[in-house]
């Protein structure tokens, strides 16, 4: 490794973030879960929501992530794996939905292959009082959102196909994440990023990591736990390691 190259791993270490996807949970006790996350210690909890459109499955709406907001205080995040007319029509409702107890903005992310007319949608999740995110399907090159990041707070790589929970996570990714934390630290932006889809405390968390992903969506690989403390515990630390240089390789 160049020492240039070691001056902007060193530089992009931002605090580590572990953020459950809900998409395992028991949807019937979903106020419970949310409430065993918090004390578990995440630091967000992610919606996933799906239209059947965007992607084939469908999840649930705002009124549900609104309703778990009573049970705990970890900030909320929505993933929006929905069209463009249900992106823009509802964004309101998922900006209120994911607000904090106190009113703090919640995270918004909306697809770049979703919606053609992103800067706008990004805009308008600002404007309404929420944290603007955009995500990556694994196929979509960072380029197509460059023009875009001084609008947002999080990017989010895409490491599987959206739609479904435990699928393979896709490792030829991590060329798209170095990217993006070069991005980052070339233009100086104060921007996350995330990576979400098999993402479990093993080689896959630890390898985003030393890429330059700070934040990680995890669902089997947080609800395999006996506790959910225990998988929250466990992802971090390998992370954690993996931004010190103790990076784990994928087994052969
Ligand atoms: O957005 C998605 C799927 O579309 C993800 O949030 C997955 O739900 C994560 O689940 P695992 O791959 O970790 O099981």
């Amino acid at each position: 490794m160049t020492e240039s190259n070691q001056t902007i791993l060193a530089g992009v270490n931002r605090p580590i973030q572990i953020i459950p996807s809900v998409l395992p949970a028991d949807w019937a006790n979903m106020g419970a879960c949310v409430k065993e996350l918090e004390e578990a210690g995440v630091d967000r909890i992610q919606f996933d929501v799906m239209d059947g459109n965007f992607v084939p499955n469908l999840t649930f709406g705002p009124e549900m992530i609104a309703a778990c907001r009573k049970y705990c205080n970890v900030p909320f995040e929505t993933q929006l794996m929905v069209s463009q007319y249900n992106c823009e029509t509802m964004l309101e409702s998922y900006v209120n939905a994911t607000k904090g107890a106190n009113g703090e903005p919640g995270v918004v992310i909306a697809h770049a292959e979703a919606n053609i007319h992103l800067h706008r949608v990004l805009g308008r999740i600002r404007d309404l009082g929420g944290s603007p995110s955009v995500a990556l399907n694994p196929h979509t090159p960072f380029e197509m959102i460059k023009n875009i990041m001084d609008m947002v707070d999080h990017v989010l790589v895409m490491t599987v196909n959206p739609g479904f929970g435990g699928q393979a996570y896709i490792p030829t990714m991590l060329n798209k994440i170095r990217e993006i934390r070069n991005f980052i630290i070339e233009k100086n932006l104060n921007v996350d990023i995330e990576v979400d889809g098999g993402i479990k405390a093993n080689w896959t968390i630890s390898q985003c990591a030393h890429a330059g992903a700070n934040c990680f969506i995890a669902g089997s690989g947080m609800f395999a736990y006996p506790t959910l403390k225990e998988g929250c515990d466990d992802l971090r630390k390998v992370a954690q390691e993996a931004q010190k240089g103790d990076v784990l390789s994928e087994p052969q």
